[in-house]
């Protein structure tokens, strides 16, 4: 009698060698999980402060910033086609992890490094005198990131199905909901996180916003969750990888073709599928593989368009935050905050669909499939959309009546000592008070205006307005220098306030955070968070000091009167150039509540999909192949944004969920003439075609593996568990 080892017991039986379990489940996952949290706090830390690191360290334009983040974001998406190659051609899962995960953590600390800003501040300004070098070394980091992030996502997935046993199969699928939670946990503390640590000021020679905290945290994680894997090591699944799959797999696609389009006369008999036209020379086995991964593959097409709606999450809705009210009473909601209700609601969605929903689902006798709960995903993340297009007709009714592209549009404050009548050419008359303004905006239709003043003598002046934009003619107190000047004509970003000064006291001012302010000048805009603001007026000895409480996304102009220090600023008048956000940030809720559920739907069950039905050699290839839907999904994000959108916002939303609709209708019809199927079925039903029994089959493997452990033991090398 032969005295196996378990392990070659195991691999006769064709059965994975057993872990060590707890409560039914292989320890080894917990390991796998807590990888998995540290990386995507990681991952999503960084990603939260990036465009702020582009926009005010590097000091890129709103669009460059925008374009090279989603850009990454979309490589990050893209590279697990490499991970995936990699990881079932060469090394391995695991050795592909803990590779790509170093690769991963030496771009996070590089990236960190790369927002010190004393490396480079040699005048010691608070701001980096080498831009190129910080922009390199960021740009070297964000690709190693997006190289390791995406290198290890379809192989940790995959890696942890593996752990499992063939009859854990609900196990399994309880694996991937709790996977899918850390993945969620980890978002969320990331993103409430590394923006206060970014908040914080720090440096070597002056105190700046403390970048280098905020991407060091992250990189901290990645070395965390790096050690965390290795730890569990001992306890692993591990499979080897079988050769250059992904190279076999094109050579023998690449044979089909040729062979087919050889035998393209109606004289040859059909073959029942395409890539049977591969029989001649390549083992069945691979070709029934092949056409597994095809057929999903063929499946994924319509997918990429829930992503698009997706991700909008992250720029089209946070612009649409900006917006709105985030006084939620008890606090304060600022409008990049709001994205955290999605991994909120995954955290607590995910349980219920699990242990509530799907079971009751099933109770009621009706047969929820994957596929039919990916489509319906779909639908809910079109329903969101609808949503936020309801919101948008709210938002708009509120928003002020900006300018076209044609119009132009003058506001008129007087800070002269008596009240004026004010005629703008042809037949526009405002009676405007002392220290007061016209009501709103008056809209023309053409630029060139004349003034007149009703002063002594009269005054008149001639101006040209700017196209499409918005502007402030400010009468000082010497009437005959009157002057324009320009108006913010959009909400103001992040929901913040713009706020400028009109100097009417008769000497310099100096007000915080401001410059020095000329007697009859106006300010630049300064941008002022929500809440109560404080501002001290100086000249000289005399000072005063004024508070105002903000909303969000108003601008007001501030008119100084000669009498500020007598009055103790009491005088000072407020011009509210554009009204505060009046729809409440909790109207997004709904639209959230959607896309998550739409998400649980289906990404989850997306994710378990692709494990279960790749064969076991292209598992992280199938996993890639699902993660590249994503990348697709934000490069139309970046066309879309890139072509410029519908005039209006609500229109856009809706088109993006009809599209959905049209979209899940597609897939639902692809869906229905799926078959599910067991590829390790599959993959015995063709090894027996081919001749082999099941005995003669673990035999077979028997013999080669004791033959080749043989001949590597004779070579002293050191054999891999399986
Ligand atoms: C990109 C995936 C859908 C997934 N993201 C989420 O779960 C978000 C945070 N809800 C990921 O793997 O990061």
């Amino acid at each position: 009698m032969i005295n196996l080892t378990d392990e070659k017991m195991d691999k006769t039986t064709k059965k994975k060698k057993k872990t060590a379990e707890c409560c039914g489940y292989p320890i080894s996952i917990f390991f796998i999980v807590v990888n998995e949290f540290c990386e995507r706090f990681s991952y999503y830390g960084m990603r939260a402060v990036l465009v702020l690191y582009f926009r005010y360290f590097l000091l890129w334009d709103d669009d460059l910033a925008t374009s090279i983040y989603h850009a990454f974001v979309a490589l990050c998406y893209l590279t697990p086609i490499l991970g995936a190659i990699i990881a079932d051609s060469w090394l391995g899962k695991f050795k592909t992890i803990i590779y790509l995960s170093i690769v991963y953590a030496i771009g996070q600390v590089t990236m960190a490094i790369s927002t010190i800003h004393d490396i480079t501040d040699a005048n010691r300004d608070g701001t980096p005198d080498n831009f190129t070098f910080h922009i390199a070394l960021s740009m070297l980091g964000l690709i190693l990131i997006a190289l390791g992030t995406g290198g290890i996502k379809p192989c940790v997935a995959a890696f942890g199905g593996d752990q499992f046993q063939e009859h854990q199969s609900r196990q399994l699928n309880t694996f991937f909901s709790v996977f899918y939670l850390c993945i969620n946990a980890g978002s969320l503390l990331s993103t409430l996180i590394t923006p206060v640590l970014r908040a914080q000021e720090c440096g070597i020679h002056t105190q700046q916003q403390c970048y280098p905290l905020a991407f060091g945290v992250p990189a901290v994680l990645m070395v965390i969750s790096l050690v965390v894997f290795i730890a569990g090591s001992g306890m692993y699944v591990k499979t080897d990888p079988e050769g250059n799959i992904m190279w076999s797999v094109c050579k023998c696609i690449g044979f089909a073709i040729k062979n087919r389009f050889r035998h393209r006369s109606s004289s040859y008999p059909k073959r029942e599928h395409w890539m049977d036209w591969a029989n001649e020379k390549y083992d069945k086995l691979l070709i029934a593989q092949i056409k597994m991964v095809l057929k999903v593959l063929f499946l994924y097409i319509p997918l990429p368009m829930f992503w698009t709606l997706f991700d909008q999450k992250g720029s089209r809705w946070t612009l649409q935050a900006t917006t709105m009210s985030g006084d939620f009473g008890a606090f304060i909601l600022q409008p990049d905050q709001m994205q955290t209700v999605n991994p909120i609601l995954i955290l607590t969605l995910v349980p219920i669909m699990d242990r509530l929903i799907f079971p009751l689902i099933q109770k009621c006798g009706l047969n929820f499939s994957p596929l039919k709960r990916m489509t319906v995903g779909m639908l809910f993340a079109a329903m969101a959309f609808v949503s936020a297009a309801l919101v948008q007709i709210e938002i708009d009714k509120t928003l002020p009546n900006f300018p076209s592209s044609s119009e132009s549009q003058l506001k008129v404050v007087n800070t002269y000592s008596t009240t004026l009548n004010v005629t703008i050419s042809p037949n526009e008359h405002l009676l405007i008070e002392s220290f007061g303004s016209s009501a709103d905006y008056v809209t023309f239709d053409h630029q060139d205006i004349t003034v007149s003043l009703n002063t002594n003598p009269v005054i008149t002046k001639a101006f040209s307005l700017i196209k499409g934009g918005r502007q402030t003619l400010i009468i000082p107190s010497d009437p005959t220098v009157m002057y324009l000047k320009e108006d913010v004509k959009s909400k103001p970003r992040e929901g913040k306030n713009a706020i400028r000064f009109v100097n009417g006291y008769t000497a310099d001012l100096n007000i915080t955070n401001l410059d020095s302010i000329e007697p009859s000048a106006t300010t630049n805009y300064t941008l002022v968070n929500q809440g109560k603001r404080d501002f001290v007026l100086r000249h000289g000895e005399q000072w005063c000091e004024f508070s105002r409480k903000f909303g969000f996304g108003a601008s007001y102009t501030f008119l100084i009167p000669s009498t500020v220090f007598s009055d103790d600023c009491e005088s000072i008048t407020e011009v509210e150039d554009m009204k505060p956000n009046s729809v409440h940030m909790a109207l997004q809720i709904p639209q959230y509540f959607l896309i998550t559920t739409g998400e649980v739907m289906f990404s989850v069950t997306g994710l378990q999909f692709s494990y279960s039905q790749a064969p076991k050699n292209m598992k992280s290839v199938l996993q890639a192949g699902w993660l590249c839907t994503n990348a697709v999904g934000n490069i139309i994000v970046l066309i879309v944004a890139e072509l410029g959108k519908l005039p209006k916002q609500w229109a856009e939303y809706l088109l993006f969920a009809s599209l959905l609709v049209a979209v899940s209708i597609i897939f639902s019809i692809m869906a229905y003439f799926y078959t599910y199927i067991d590829p390790a079925e599959i993959e015995a039903q063709v090894r027996k075609e081919q001749g082999l029994e099941p005995e003669e089959m673990e035999k077979e493997t028997l013999e080669m593996e004791e033959k080749d452990e043989d001949q590597k033991n004779e070579q002293g090398v050191k054999q891999t568990k399986i």
